[in-house]
């Protein structure tokens, strides 16, 4: 039986949480897929976490002979012929030189929110007690890298999607990485945290009501969506969809309204318990 090159063959990340499966001529061994590697990564059939067989990562995998694939950018690895290098120096030397552990703390909720508030409390905490961070705030990334994205769902999804890879660079270099966006879709959640090794996603739900937040709305965004003159805003006319299941919830509810130094110390705290703060 003969293997397909892998440079004939397209790969596909689903976004659906569907099992995993694979799409082949008769003549591909299916255990040829399950060893390809590209970009550093398994694709193929494998666990979502690297020692947990429930969920099966989504991908698919064709023949490139015209085969129809998921049609825009981000589905598709336009790249062949490519060689990932590796190099000695590598993510636990680096670990070691920072006396840290590189993960991502992925701060999620409506605008107002407090978001960037709590990214900036935490970068402060984490350095003075000598720890290196950086924060990806979805609005800077948006003036630059991603100024091509509007707000629709599939260019929020893209936007969410270059951040989750940056990020996952940041992680490597073993930095402590602060990625502060609205990120309103699960799936885009569950996606960038798919691409961090188990643990190493932090999900923070900011769970602050719309009335806080609007009653807040410090570049009066609220108020322009509510007039009808910004469209597709989230909470009033886009959805935003809570975590179900994430790593810390900082709650700010009527008289439980921690100051953002004290909500810094509760992520902090997280990462102090689960050894991110030691090589
Ligand atoms: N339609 C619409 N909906 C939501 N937000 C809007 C919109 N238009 C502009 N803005 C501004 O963009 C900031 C959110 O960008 P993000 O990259 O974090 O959003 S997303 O994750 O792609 O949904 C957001 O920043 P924050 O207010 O800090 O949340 C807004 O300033
Ligand atoms: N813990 C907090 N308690 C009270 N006000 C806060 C808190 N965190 C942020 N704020 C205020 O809420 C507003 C929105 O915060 P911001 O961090 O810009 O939100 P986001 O990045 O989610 O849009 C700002 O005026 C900020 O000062």
């Amino acid at each position: 039986m003969s293997a397909v090159p892998v440079a004939n063959l397209k790969v596909c990340r689903l976004m659906e949480p569907d099992f995993g499966y694979l799409s082949l001529s008769s003549s591909f061994s299916i255990s040829k897929a399950v060893r390809f590697r590209h970009r550093g990564c398994s694709w193929g059939l494998r666990t979502n976490h690297d020692d947990q067989a429930r969920l099966l990562m989504p991908i698919k995998v064709v023949e490139d002979k015209g085969i129809a694939c998921a049609d825009d950018r981000k589905d598709t690895i336009g790249s062949t012929n490519i060689t990932w290098h590796e190099c000695p120096v590598d993510k636990l030397a680096r670990q070691e030189l920072l006396q840290q552990k590189g993960c991502v703390i992925w701060i999620t909720g409506l605008s107002g929110s407090g978001r960037s508030t709590l990214a900036c409390a935490l970068s402060r905490g984490l350095h003075s007690r000598g720890k290196l961070t950086y924060i990806l705030n979805g609005d800077n990334v948006r003036h630059g890298l991603n100024s091509d994205l509007s707000f629709t769902a599939k260019d929020r999804e893209e936007n969410n999607r270059r951040i989750g890879e940056m990020v996952k660079l940041f992680a490597d270099a073993g930095i402590i990485c602060i990625a502060s966006l609205i990120s309103p879709y699960r799936k885009d959640r569950t996606t960038c945290r798919a691409l961090l090794p188990k643990g190493a996603f932090i999900e923070v739900f900011m769970d602050v009501p719309l009335q806080i937040c609007e009653a807040r709305d410090p570049k009066g965004l609220y108020k322009l969506a509510r007039a009808g003159k910004i469209k597709g805003f989230t909470g009033i006319d886009d959805p935003y969809e809570p975590p179900l299941d994430c790593e810390i919830v900082l709650q700010q509810k009527g008289r439980d309204c921690s100051s953002p130094h004290e909500l810094a110390e509760k992520v902090i705290l997280y990462l102090e318990e689960r050894g991110y703060l030691e090589a």
